[in-house]
């Protein structure tokens, strides 16, 4: 099964909590068709499905910690492979979070094309994540949950984005920019994979 994803293009969207990863995805999805992942998302689709598994994910998501990474990447690959045969290419949202999660997948799926870094302040984004508070619903939109993400970011994410530097395929992002503009510069992006 796993087969069918192997020659797939994968694009890693990284950047902080609120950093404008979600938004950035939805307008890639519009104009070039790709397949959006969010990992966050997957997690809580499976929380809000009730089951036991959820309320365990439920506890650790509240907190801002970090699922256990066979859960999420497990996730990720079935939701690959349900849409391998209409995608166009995966933006994977939210993953990996550490440099394990990315090299874990690595060995189970297939290599990224591009890794897509959205940068902002911590400043700006604990101002848009309490913006996002006030509708969102979600449990972990608070500001004591939002300090630890933002914490967790620096220490356990950034560094991946640093591996990725490596190999060359890391385009930095200024999200402090409007949606728009940011959008342009992810645009070239996107085109230089073609
Ligand atoms: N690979 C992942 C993705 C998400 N999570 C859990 O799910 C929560 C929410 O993830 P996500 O939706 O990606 O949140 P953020 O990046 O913080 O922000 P946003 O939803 O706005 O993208 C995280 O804090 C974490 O507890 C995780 O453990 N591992
Ligand atoms: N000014 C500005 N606001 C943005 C931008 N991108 C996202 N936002 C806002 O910031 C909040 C978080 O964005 P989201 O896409 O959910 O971020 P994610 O947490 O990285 O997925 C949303 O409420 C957006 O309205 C941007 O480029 N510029
Ligand atoms: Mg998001």
């Amino acid at each position: 099964m796993a087969d069918k994803i192997k020659n797939a293009k994968i694009v890693f969207v990284v950047g902080g909590p609120g950093s404008g990863k979600g938004t950035q995805c939805e307008k890639i999805v519009a104009k070039y068709g790709y397949t959006h992942l969010s990992s966050g998302d997957l997690l809580r689709a499976e929380v809000a499905s009730g089951s036991d598994r959820g309320k365990t994910l439920q506890a650790i998501m509240q907190k801002g910690e970090l699922v256990p990474l066979d859960t999420v990447l497990d996730m990720i690959k079935d939701a690959m492979i349900a849409k391998a045969d209409v995608s166009k290419g995966y933006l994977i949202d939210g993953y990996p979070r550490e440099v394990k999660q990315g090299e874990e997948f690595e060995k189970k799926i297939g290599a990224p094309a591009l890794l897509l870094y959205i940068d902002a302040k911590g400043e700006t984004m604990v101002k848009r994540l309490m913006k996002r508070g006030e509708t969102s619903g979600r449990a972990d939109d608070n500001e004591e949950t939002i300090k630890k993400r933002l914490d967790l970011y620096y220490k356990a994410t950034e560094p991946v984005i640093a591996f990725y530097e490596q190999r060359g395929i890391v385009r930095k992002i200024n999200s402090e920019l409007p949606v728009d503009e940011v959008f342009a510069i992810v645009e070239k992006a996107i085109d230089e994979l073609k």
